[in-house]
């Protein structure tokens, strides 16, 4: 595939454009010539095979890593050497591969929090009086997003993993974020709560209009959701279409040779 084919320009503006993106540690390329673009409203799931470099590139993009080459622009801005806070607060919200919600807490305290502290970094907008209400309005709004509002009062620990999943975007979706990026959610879930915390990241992308690029092994759940799938190996991006485009592609195929796609 050629770059020209893989950041073609879409009719929508790009939230997130890579160019050139490189990653080396100590001599071992880790990423190398990434270049893609992730259009407003769009769903992007990444995939391959184990050690591909699909974290390596969600550390890049959420600056928990600093490129060794290559740009990264967050709404036209370069976002390249901002730190993750700075990222954040212009729109960059994250998820992990393992949970990181704060047990000890009721559900609606965790959302709450990422609501103040979201706020507090926007202090402009918020008198002092009124912060305390309008973050619990805010971390209510997002819980029934998710459809955990009857579960604000309890503990985040007591949550089923998919439900610490929900609770996971409900934090990210109380911040307003352009782009969200979510790290194999999936990860550790049930296989009775898929079809529900898949049900919720098809609403935040379709109903909210939210743009999310996602990495996620299981094929089954990329299929009715994403728009394109980006396919990395060795640290590149070996294609970037339609998920039946790219899983009809021989050199993907070849990629996974001895794994399931
Ligand atoms: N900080 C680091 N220092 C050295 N090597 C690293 C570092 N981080 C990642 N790697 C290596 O880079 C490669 C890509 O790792 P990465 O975790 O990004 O792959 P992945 O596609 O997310 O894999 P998986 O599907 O298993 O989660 C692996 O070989 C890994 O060992």
């Amino acid at each position: 595939m050629t770059a020209e084919a893989l950041t073609a320009p879409t009719a929508a503006r790009p939230v997130l454009r890579v160019r050139g993106l490189g990653w080396a540690v100590g001599g071992a390329r880790i990423v190398s010539g990434l270049e893609f673009d992730v259009a407003e409203g769009e769903f992007v799931a990444v995939i391959g095979p184990n050690g591909a470099g699909k974290t390596s590139l969600f550390n890049l993009i959420s600056g928990l890593v600093r490129p060794t080459e290559g740009s990264i622009e967050l709404d036209r801005a370069d976002i390249t050497a901002d730190p993750p806070h700075r990222r954040a607060r212009r729109g960059l919200g994250r998820t992990f591969q393992s949970s990181s919600v704060f047990a000890g807490l009721s559900v609606l305290e965790n959302v709450r929090l990422a609501a103040a502290a979201h706020r507090g970094s926007c202090l402009r907008l918020w008198r002092r009086a009124d912060s305390g209400t309008a973050a619990r309005e805010a971390a209510m709004g997002a819980l029934a997003r998710v459809g955990l509002s009857t579960r604000a009062a309890d503990l985040a620990g007591a949550l089923s993993h998919g439900d610490k999943r929900k609770l996971e975007i409900a934090i990210l979706l109380v911040t307003e974020p352009r782009l969200i990026l979510l790290d194999e959610p999936m990860a550790g879930v049930g296989t009775a709560d898929v079809p529900a915390l898949t049900e919720v990241i098809r609403t935040v992308h379709r109903e909210e209009g939210r743009t999310v690029l996602m990495v996620e092994h299981h094929m089954d759940v990329l299929l009715g959701l994403a728009d394109r799938v980006a396919v990395m190996h060795h640290g590149q991006l070996l294609a970037l279409d339609t998920p039946e485009k790219v899983t009809a592609d021989p050199l993907v195929q070849d990629a996974y040779l001895g794994e399931t796609l």
